[in-house]
């Protein structure tokens, strides 16, 4: 690989302003993406990719290279040589690379990686957390699993195609797929590639959604002609889905606490040629409880720490503190308990999340099926993905029954 200075020059900028301004890497590298039109799919790939990495290995390659934030240029040029010598990339003849230490990096690699909280570039109090929670080795495995780099898979919207049609059809659009069994409407990416940009898309055929994350409407089990609630629907990845198992029958409530998510669930669904999802934002409490005893199924995607899908989100890594992990789990409970009220008597619920640690996922059920409001519910069945197993993302699912 040969390395051209206005790309390595537009990833140090994009690095500075997610590590020194604190923006969000995948907004940041859009706007750096936009930057020169005369970017080919080859340019804006070692982009995303290379600050995707630097971000995700920002621990490791900061301790290797001896610099501490706030990073300044040089710094970060530093930072970029780690990357490039642990690649055995041939540096150019440029005055930042001049000098560079390339044995003393490989030592450092070396003695570094017998440490898992430098091996996997982690804050000290994740690596904590999550050995408490998983155990040494499983912890191991999942934090390994979780730094590689996520495939692109989709989701075939049945409303419209067959999973087997839809790989002909991007086939014609020279995007090679195949599909995964056991995830009946996946499809995985053979290649990254800019998906958005085909007919495919814009007509609506898919979605681009998690393996994982596709288990969870499935798991509600929802029947065409149903009442469905689905209570923090965000940007709506598993509304769509719902609409589709339920082949645009009955009705789906798709509610969250930010009104702009719901604006493109809307955008998303009339894309996909789903009918039957009503948005509503929850203004307050009133939004809820007129729903109280109203549904066939709830789905309780909740709010989590995410650690579950560090592999497309590695910036999470640097983002999450403790304290809103204490908070999070604290609005988990509150949301099992009041929206639950909304569950029909014999209806089913799924409380979701895409975390691996139990303090989010069997704990909060156990919490909930022991407290008041709980007494009435019971568990039928859960699901704890981890990535080390799955190859996808981390998720957890329990579906209760109202009795
Ligand atoms: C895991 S995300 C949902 C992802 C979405 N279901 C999907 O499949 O694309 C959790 C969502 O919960 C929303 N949320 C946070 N607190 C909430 C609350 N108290 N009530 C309802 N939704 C909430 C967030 O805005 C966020 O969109």
């Amino acid at each position: 690989m040969r390395l051209h200075r206005n790309l390595v020059f537009a990833t140090i900028d994009a690095l500075s302003e997610i590590f020194n301004e604190g923006s969000y890497a995948d907004k940041v590298i859009e706007k750096t993406l936009k930057r020169d039109k005369r970017w080919g799919s080859r340019d804006r790939s070692f982009i995303a990719e290379t600050t995707y990495d630097i971000v995700r290995w920002k621990r490791l390659y900061s301790e290797i290279a001896d610099v501490k934030q706030p990073f300044k240029r040089e710094d970060l040029f530093r930072m970029f040589t780690v990357w490039a010598v642990l690649r055995g990339i041939e540096l150019p003849d440029w005055p930042q690379f001049a000098g560079t230490p390339e044995r003393r990096i490989k030592g450092r690699f070396d003695e570094l990686s017998k440490t898992r909280k430098y091996r996997e570039s982690i804050p000290d109090w994740m690596d904590e957390l999550g050995e408490k929670e998983l155990g040494a080795d499983t912890w191991t495995r999942e934090i390994k699993a979780l730094n590689n780099q996520a495939p692109v898979v989709i989701r075939a919207n049945r409303l419209k195609i067959t999973p087997k049609d839809l790989v002909a059809v991007l086939a014609q659009e020279e995007i090679e797929t195949h599909n995964l069994k056991n995830y009946p409407d996946a499809l995985v990416l053979k290649e990254r590639a800019n998906i958005f940009k085909t007919k495919a898309f814009q007509n609506g055929l898919f979605e681009v959604q998690d393996a994982s994350s596709q288990r969870v409407a499935d798991f509600l089990d929802v029947k065409p002609g149903m009442r469905v609630v689905d209570t923090c629907a965000g940007a709506g990845g598993k509304s769509l889905h719902l609409a589709a198992l339920m082949e645009n029958k009955g009705q789906i409530i798709a509610l969250d606490i930010y009104g702009n998510k719901l604006k493109e669930l809307k955008r998303r669904a009339k894309r996909a040629g789903a009918h039957n999802i009503e948005t509503r934002s929850i203004d307050n409490n009133k939004v809820i409880k007129k729903l109280y005893n109203s549904a066939d199924r709830v789905l309780i995607d909740a709010p989590c720490s995410g650690l579950g899908v560090l592999s497309r989100n590695p910036d999470a890594k640097w983002k999450l503190q403790p304290e809103f992990l204490d908070k999070i789990r604290e609005t988990q409970q509150q949301i099992l308990q009041q929206y639950s009220k909304m569950l029909k008597k014999g209806g089913k619920m799924v409380y979701a999340t895409c975390s691996v640690l139990p303090s989010e996922n069997q704990k909060q059920v156990e919490f909930f099926l022991n407290s008041d409001e709980g007494k009435d519910f019971k568990l039928l069945k859960d699901e704890k993905i981890l990535s080390s197993d799955s190859g996808y993302d981390g998720f957890y699912m329990a579906l209760l029954e109202k009795k």
